[in-house]
């Protein structure tokens, strides 16, 4: 019988997070507390319950572009050094806490330079939070290991630059780079010249497609790009048909997906809150993972979307009845799709990921045993 894992061993079980955005990750009291510091007066509320609701409300936006905009407050009061470094110390500590082993969190360095900081500056900010946030995560008893990738916004014109950024601090602490924003009307081939940069760069990249548009918009960022990843990529089902035999035929995109082991980064509470997907239970998660595409399951926003890694893999672990098996196979998927080097990724997986869920079964093992006897 495969186990179904207890909310507190999903809590505990060593996971992989590879898209999460540092300004959708704030802690809503943080918000507060940065506004009133940097003298941000734009906040809607400065009630605790009332903020956390406004940035919660994302969850009714049903598209991207409106769920977009509740970051206009998070990106508001993180336009000082102390700020950005305090909130990606948070984050770092927030995930270790969740039970997040490696994650790679995003962010747009543009996006904090409308009080004057330099972008350098940004990215040192984020980097220098990271380091000790996770130090006060070891010191809690939870290790860490964090790195970021950089996003260029797709509605602006500066992915050229922020690609010079992450592979100028790509031995800093930045792993890779990704272009965030409205999707549909900003297709991949706007930044070609970057992302062709970036490949003679032998530099690593992902790419938000197949959310907020479509198949094009994937084939562009795989194609014509060159993404190692796809940022959600849940679209991809369009070229996946259930004949009346019940068998799944692949289109020439979707099996290209697959062949060559592209994963996609899917965060199932965001794709039903940005309308990409109506439900939860209707998520293309499920048959990806049937299909054996290289899925993996990720946050996107903690706080628009209120989740977390053990929310996102409780709701798999009741919606589609997943055991500890499954768990781990998402969370090595997760890991071997990392940006670090090779040799890092596989001691995660051997010393870390694998003997955390050897030791989740045996606590089962146990368990059943105890009950026969008892
Ligand atoms: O799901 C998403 N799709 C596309 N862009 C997103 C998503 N979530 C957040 N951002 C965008 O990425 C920026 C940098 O972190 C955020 O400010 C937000 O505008
Ligand atoms: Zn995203």
């Amino acid at each position: 019988m495969p186990h179904v894992p207890t909310p507190d061993q999903i809590r505990r079980a060593p996971k992989v997070l590879l898209h999460d955005h540092l300004d959708g990750g704030l802690r809503p009291e943080t918000v507060l507390e940065l506004a009133e510091q940097t003298g941000y007066d734009q906040l809607p509320t400065t009630d605790p319950a009332g903020i956390t609701e406004w940035f919660a409300a994302a969850s009714e936006a049903g598209s991207l572009e409106e769920y977009l905009e509740r970051f206009v407050h998070t990106v508001g009061v993180m336009q000082t050094a102390p700020a950005i470094r305090r909130v990606a110390a948070e984050c770092a500590e927030d995930l270790a806490a969740d039970g997040v082993v490696y994650a790679e969190v995003r962010y747009a360095p543009e996006l904090s330079t409308q009080r004057g900081l330099g972008l350098d500056e940004v990215v040192e900010a984020i980097i220098e939070g990271f380091r000790e946030g996770a130090a006060r995560a070891t010191a809690a008893g939870h290790r860490i290991r964090v790195g970021v990738l950089l996003c260029a916004m797709r509605q602006e014109d500066r992915a050229d630059e922020i690609a010079e950024l992450a592979v100028r601090y790509r031995d800093s602490g930045v792993v890779g780079f990704d272009i965030a924003g409205p999707e549909a009307g900003f297709p991949p081939s706007r930044s070609l010249k970057a992302f062709e940069y970036l490949r003679r760069e032998n530099c690593h990249f992902t790419i938000h497609a197949g959310e907020g548009y479509g198949l094009p918009s994937i084939w562009q960022a795989l194609q014509w790009c060159g993404a190692a990843r796809l940022g959600h990529g849940v679209r991809i089902v369009d070229d996946v048909e259930i004949g009346e035999d019940g068998k799944a035929r692949l289109g020439r995109l979707a099996s290209f997906v697959r062949d060559r082991r592209i994963p996609l980064e899917m965060c199932p509470r965001s794709n039903v809150h940005t309308g990409t997907v109506p439900s939860l239970a209707e998520h293309p998660i499920a048959l990806l993972r049937r299909l054996h595409f290289r899925v993996t399951v990720n946050t996107d926003n903690r706080l628009m979307s209120q989740t977390s890694m053990t929310r996102e893999f409780r709701e798999l672990v009741e919606q589609f009845e997943y055991s500890l098996d499954d768990m781990q196979w998402f969370t090595v998927n997760a890991m071997k799709s990392a940006f670090i080097p090779f040799d890092q990724r596989l001691a995660l997986i051997n010393e870390v990921i694998k003997p955390g869920y050897a030791a989740l079964r045996s606590e089962t093992l146990f368990g059943r045993v105890a009950e026969h006897m008892g």
